[in-house]
């Protein structure tokens, strides 16, 4: 498991040991695993380190010393190092050391602007490090016209870019971005994963996240996010017991698809099948249900009521729309029988605006926008679905605390909130995903791991997950498995939403045979993330 906290918490962790004077070597444990990352990238891709080129763009605190002494760090590695100066203040130890070891500092003003920009977008590797934890707001003044003029030049492409701490202009607690912000595809960060570098907008820009340990560790509180791993879906995944029967492995109800999109029952079912569940049930229009049955024989389908239909979890929405009111109608009875129901796209207008935990809803970022309009989220009502991509962990706590209910946002990355404020990120997909159906699958996922592991407290309960947490848990389990069926399905090419539930299986028959040895020590080394 990764836990990712706000860079407020992370300051709080630091804070005793700064007062027992530790701050200087906090800062060379930061820095030195900072060189160490831009060594073993460049070794990694090939590069040799002497005679190599780096810049570092320098803030005027404490994130700019640690860029400074990483980079003095890989001058005495034989590193041909420049220092651009962003503030005409620089943290004074680092300076010196960076001087003492033959690397050349400039200050960037506006007439050194554009000679400055032509030296960084030359440099075989950036650092930026201009703004950490401490910053207020983006990059201003000549250190954004920088950033700007070389993210205009596409520099970004050919240099590696390694952030330090978090890339400048990404907000450390929630992801939220300020332009202009060079994209890394290293972000070096310490103490331990900042929860903006796990959330979009932010993820966009960390590219591969590596923690370095600084000794902070056993001050850090509950976590603001967490991230499951391989290692734990292999822990936390239900595997059928000896004498297993098909009830006794749940059985999940559908309510999905409609006559203008039949299909989206289809897929919920074969995502359902995929993962693992002992039976499906289906209850919907006959010609759907006709589809169902020939295209997933497996399925059970009837024409009974929801009352009448004994499941251990419904899955409710995917296909959906304001006019299928007997479908509708029947997503309203399955919430109301108390059973955890999975509720997505169509469903999601339909149901009481307060909900509970065992009620998992599935909005993508145009779905919530719409649903926290519907909430009459007072407090907010520009909030469109610009406004719900550009501050996600805000917007799926918002909803989550308006609704009660535990919610899953769709993305890149996919955010899931418990109304108790258990937060997990997951973002082991592809941008392949991004196709028509894919939902349906994911809400079939989490329809069968709801049927299967719903009603286990005890499961959840031995990795220190909640009972009104276990719903997020599993929400966020379905997602991870989903991008990892995703990822194992494109061999870098397009992918159907059917392939995904096709290649589910062997992407659950791959992380079972993991074991939890894979999860990070509290001493061990920088990890990488993604
Ligand atoms: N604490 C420790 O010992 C350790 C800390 N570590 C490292 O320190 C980082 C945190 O350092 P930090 O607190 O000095 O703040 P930092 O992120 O460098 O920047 C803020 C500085 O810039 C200024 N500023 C603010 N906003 C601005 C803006 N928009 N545009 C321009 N300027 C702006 C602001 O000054 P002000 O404006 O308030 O006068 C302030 O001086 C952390 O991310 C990690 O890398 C590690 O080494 C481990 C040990
Ligand atoms: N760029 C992306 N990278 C990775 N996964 C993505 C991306 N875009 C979407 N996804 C995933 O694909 C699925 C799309 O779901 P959804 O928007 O409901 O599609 P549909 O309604 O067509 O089924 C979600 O699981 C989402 O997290
Ligand atoms: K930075």
């Amino acid at each position: 498991m990764i836990s990712g906290y706000t860079g407020t918490q992370i300051r709080a962790a630091e804070e005793p040991l700064l007062a027992a004077g530790m701050g200087a070597v906090l800062m060379q444990r930061a820095s030195h695993g900072l060189a160490n990352a831009v060594i073993r990238e460049l070794k990694g891709r090939g590069h040799r380190i002497y005679g190599t080129s780096v810049a570092v763009l320098v803030g005027k605190g404490n994130n700019g010393g640690d860029g400074l002494f990483a980079a003095a760090f890989l001058a005495a590695r034989g590193m041909s190092t420049t220092a651009v100066l962003t503030a005409e203040a620089a943290h004074p130890e680092g300076l010196a050391a960076f001087e003492r070891a033959g690397g050349r500092a400039h200050l960037l003003t506006d007439s050194t602007l554009r000679r400055l920009t032509a030296d960084v977008a030359r440099a075989d590797v950036v650092i930026d490090a201009v703004l950490g934890t401490g910053a207020k707001g983006g990059l201003r003044g000549t250190a954004a016209a920088l950033v700007s003029r070389l993210a205009g030049s596409g520099t970004s492409g050919e240099s590696l870019v390694v952030a330090c701490d978090v890339p400048s202009g990404v907000d450390a607690d929630t992801g939220q971005v300020h332009e202009p912000v060079l994209a890394a595809d290293l972000t070096v960060t310490f103490g331990a994963a900042k929860a903006g570098l796990l959330a979009d907008p932010g993820a966009d820009y960390a590219g591969r996240v590596h923690v370095v340990p600084i000794g902070i560790e056993e001050n850090l509180p509950l976590p603001a996010l967490h991230r499951f791993e391989a290692g734990d879906l292999s822990r936390l995944l239900p595997q059928p017991g000896r004498r297993s029967h098909k009830y006794s492995r749940g059985v999940l109800g559908v309510v999905a698809g409609s006559a203008d999109y039949p299909g989206a029952a289809v897929l919920a079912c074969r995502g359902a099948l995929a993962a693992g569940v002992g039976m499906v049930r289906y209850l919907g229009p006959p010609e759907v249900a006709s589809l169902v049955r020939q295209s997933c024989p497996e399925v059970v389908c009837s024409i009974g009521s929801v009352a009448d239909t004994h499941v251990q979890a419904w899955l409710v929405g995917s296909g959906m729309g304001p006019g299928d009111s007997e479908q509708l109608q029947r997503a309203r009875e399955a919430v109301e029988s108390g059973l955890p129901v999975i509720a997505d796209a169509g469903a999601l207008p339909a149901l009481p605006a307060v909900l509970a935990p065992h009620v998992v809803l599935t909005p993508h970022a145009g779905e919530l926008a719409s649903l926290l309009k519907r909430l009459g989220s007072g407090r907010d009502p520009e909030l469109d679905r610009a406004a719900v991509e550009a501050d996600t962990l805000r917007a799926v706590r918002l909803a989550a605390g308006l609704t009660g209910a535990t919610v899953l946002l769709k993305g890149a990355t996919t955010l899931v909130e418990s109304p108790s404020r258990h937060s997990y990120s997951q973002a082991e997909g592809t941008p392949w995903l991004a196709t028509a159906g894919s939902g349906d699958v994911l809400a079939g996922v989490i329809g069968a791991l709801l049927a299967q592991l719903g009603s286990d407290v005890g499961h959840f309960r031995e990795s220190g997950i909640g009972p009104d947490d276990r719903w997020a848990a599993i929400a966020a389990l379905a997602a991870s498995l989903h991008g990892l069926a995703g990822r194992a399905a494109t061999a870098g090419g397009p992918l159907t939403a059917s392939r995904i539930a096709d290649t589910l299986p062997e992407a659950w028959d791959k992380v079972s045979r993991l074991t939890t040895g894979m999860e990070q020590g509290r001493n061990s080394h920088a990890h990488p993330l993604r």
